[in-house]
This record gives structure tokens, sequence and C-alpha cells, in this order.
């Protein structure tokens, strides 16, 4: 079989991660979960300074982002990598409530995407890897072989992304999440650089009524088509 690109893109919370990670590990692929690096930006925004009352300080931030370097390291105990932000892993501290709730603001700044997307391109130039975020398919890999736009309800997602942080211990509010996510999909589809569309080219998933499994069996069979070509 050939190495390929796959990218997956798509609405908040609604499995891409998930799916994009499982498939990568069956077939020996790189993961990137590129939603993570616009996270630890947001992070860094936070823990120093840069974020005030859902104001972002750009000027400052734009003469720091050469600084912020973000990577992955895999983690044994998950399954999947963690991030880390100049050096220390903040995998678990990207995926709050106030992350989530200033991050889309902030990867709509163009010096910041073009950072993020000039790393990606970079992570991505042996093939071999699969990509998830909004503008994989559209921006970061026009060319990949394999595109998938994924979409699930709001109600479904947002019921998704309550239970995985309930699960995890935090004190979670379901309307609190339910607005988090439409005003992300807001922000992210209404932005001037790069908004969040499905490519023309890419496959539409509706996995709203999905399970994982009946998910991943799909998202293997499109890879399977495409790189046994
Ligand atoms: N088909 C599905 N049915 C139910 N839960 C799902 C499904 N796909 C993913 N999930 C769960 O939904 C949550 C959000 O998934 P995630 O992969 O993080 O989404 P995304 O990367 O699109 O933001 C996770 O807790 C995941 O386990
Ligand atoms: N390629 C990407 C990935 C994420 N993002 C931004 O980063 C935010 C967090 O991405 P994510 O993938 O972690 O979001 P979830 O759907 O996992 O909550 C998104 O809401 C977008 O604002 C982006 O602009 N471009």
């Amino acid at each position: 079989m050939r190495k390929i690109i796959i990218a997956i893109d798509g609405f908040s919370s609604c499995g891409k991660s998930t799916m994009a990670k499982d498939l990568a590990r069956e077939i020996g692929y790189i993961y990137i979960d590129s939603g993570a690096m616009y996270r630890a930006v947001t992070l860094y925004c936070i823990e120093n300074g840069l974020l005030h009352d859902g104001r972002i300080d750009a000027d400052k931030l734009s003469h720091e982002i050469d600084n912020i370097h973000i990577s992955f390291r895999p983690n044994a105990a998950t399954g999947r990598p963690d991030t880390y932000l100049n050096g220390v892993n903040v995998e678990e501290r990207i995926r709050t409530m106030e992350v989530s709730s200033q991050v889309s603001p902030v990867a709509a700044l163009d010096f910041v995407r073009e950072a993020m997307v000039k790393q990606q391109q970079e992570m991505g130039q042996a093939k071999g890897i699969v990509m998830d975020g909004r503008d994989i398919g559209t921006t970061v890999f026009p060319h990949a072989e394999l595109k998938i736009f994924v979409t699930a309800s709001p109600e479904i997602r947002a019921q998704r992304r309550y239970d995985e942080l309930k699960a995890k211990g935090q004190a979670v509010d379901f309307d609190e999440i339910l607005a988090n996510v439409k005003q992300r999909d807001y922000i992210d589809q209404h932005r001037d650089v790069s908004p969040l569309r499905k490519a023309d080219d890419a496959l539409l998933l509706d996995n709203s009524h999905l399970t994982i499994e009946q998910q991943k069996a799909w998202l293997t069979e499109q890879f399977e088509r495409v790189a046994g070509k």
C-alpha cells in the first residue's frame, strides 16, 4: 500500500480525534491533533498574561509566537500523543473549559495560523500521517489523498464532550458546553483566514447515529480503498 496523507476536518467535538487516532494506531501512521496546537497557544496566552477578559494582546503575541514551541510525545497509558508546550506536558490543561472558551478567537489570528500551518506541513512531509482539525483538507494539505469532513448535531456533540469531561472528574454544565460548541462553530466558520468548510473533494460523514466502532470501520474502509489503489 502507498503512504498517503489523511485529512479529517469538521465541527467541534464530533469524534474526529477519536477516529483519527484509532486509525493511525492501526495502520502505523503518525497522528497529529492540530486543535491541540491552537489550544496550547491559548494556554500560553492565559499563563503569560496575554488574555484579559477575553481580549487578546495580539501585538505582544505576534512578537512571542516564534518562542512558542509545540510538540507531541507518545503516552503509552492513553495510547495517544500528549501535547507539550515549550517542553512541558500540557495535555490535561489544554482540555479545560477555560481554554475551550478562548481558543477560537486566538485561532482566528492570521499570524498564529501561519505559524501553526508551517509546523503542520513540516510534520506531513514524509506522508504516513493522519491529521485532524478545521482546515487540514483545505489549507494545510490541499493535496491530501483522503479527506473526510465529519459532522453531527450540536446537541449530540455537546453530550459527548459533557460525558468525557464528567468522566475526567471536571465540574461541567451541559448548557455551557452546548453554548461553547455552537460559539466555536460560528467563529471557526466565519473567520477570514482558512474558515472551517468542507473541501470540495472531502467525503462527508454524519456520525450522529454511529458508534465509535462503526465510524472507525467506515474510515478504515476508505483508507484501504484509497491507499490500495
Ligand atoms: N460515534 C461516537 N459516539 C459516541 N461518542 C463518541 C463518538 N465518537 C467520539 N465520541 C466521544 O466524543 C467525545 C469527543 O470526541 P473527539 O474525538 O475528542 O472529538 P473531536 O476531535 O471532533 O473534537 C470523546 O469523548 C469521544 O470518546
Ligand atoms: N486546524 C485547526 C484545528 C483547531 N482549530 C481551532 O482550535 C479549536 C480547538 O480545536 P479542537 O480540535 O481541539 O476542538 P474540539 O473539537 O476537540 O473541541 C477549534 O475550535 C478551532 O477554533 C483551528 O482553527 N484549526
